[in-house]
């Protein structure tokens, strides 16, 4: 399945990306704390533990979200300010690292490195701003599910119909968290209306 958030805070935060008047340092910021938002919501039904912990007025058993069956796996470039964001909030959550390139030629992806822990019984929350062919996203969960990942939650903040649906077709199994669906891909393979290369414009590459 997939949901796309309906929180207006996130929509307005959203179109703060989408203005090229926001540079790269606010861009980061921008996708920290939607990222957050969006984890919380996918979060929502997460399995929880019961802990005691020492309060001022003495010990007390309280539900507590279970982050040690968590890791956090962003696809850099662009994801990076999407783990950054989720670290603030759960700062003791377990990550790992993918490292891809689309080829703007083939729109194919490619990975160039990778840090994975161990999988074994963890969900996996997979962070990616961008879905436009939905190519890297498939490679990523391909990759992780041979990794042994139990269950893949994806987290993304824009993407194009045709690419979340060749994901949910390659991936039924794979929940998507999204902040907004665009309208198309262009002829270039890029989200429309979009925001542009999201790791140039978090990056400060573009030019
Ligand atoms: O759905 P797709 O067609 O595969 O395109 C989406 C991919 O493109 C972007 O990364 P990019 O390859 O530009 O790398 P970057 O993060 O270094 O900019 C984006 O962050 C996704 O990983
Ligand atoms: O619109 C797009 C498509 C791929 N990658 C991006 O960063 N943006
Ligand atoms: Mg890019």
């Amino acid at each position: 399945m997939y949901k796309e958030s309906t929180n207006v805070v996130v929509k307005h935060l959203v179109n703060r990306l989408r203005d090229v008047r926001t540079a790269s340092n606010e861009f980061r910021l921008t996708i920290e704390e939607i990222s957050r938002i969006i984890a919380a919501e996918a979060l929502q039904d997460f399995q929880t533990i019961t802990t005691n912990i020492e309060t001022w007025q003495g010990p007390l058993d309280v539900e507590m979200l279970e982050v040690q069956k968590l890791v956090l796996v962003p696809i850099l470039r662009a994801g990076e300010p999407m783990l950054t964001g989720i670290l603030r909030t759960l700062p003791y959550a377990k990550s790992g690292f993918l490292a891809m390139k689309r080829d703007e030629e083939t729109a194919l992806s490619k990975l160039f490195y990778e840090n994975i822990p161990n999988l074994e019984g963890k969900t996996v929350l997979l962070l990616d701003p961008m879905i436009a062919t939905g190519g890297s996203l498939i490679d990523g969960i391909d990759y992780l599910k041979e990794k042994g990942a139990q269950r893949i939650v994806s987290l993304n903040i824009l993407g194009a119909p045709e690419g979340i649906e060749a994901v949910q077709k390659a991936h039924p199994d794979v929940d998507i968290y999204i902040a907004q669906i665009d309208e198309r891909l262009d002829d270039n393979k890029y989200i429309r209306p979009g925001l542009g290369d999201a790791g140039d414009r978090a990056f400060n590459t573009n030019a």
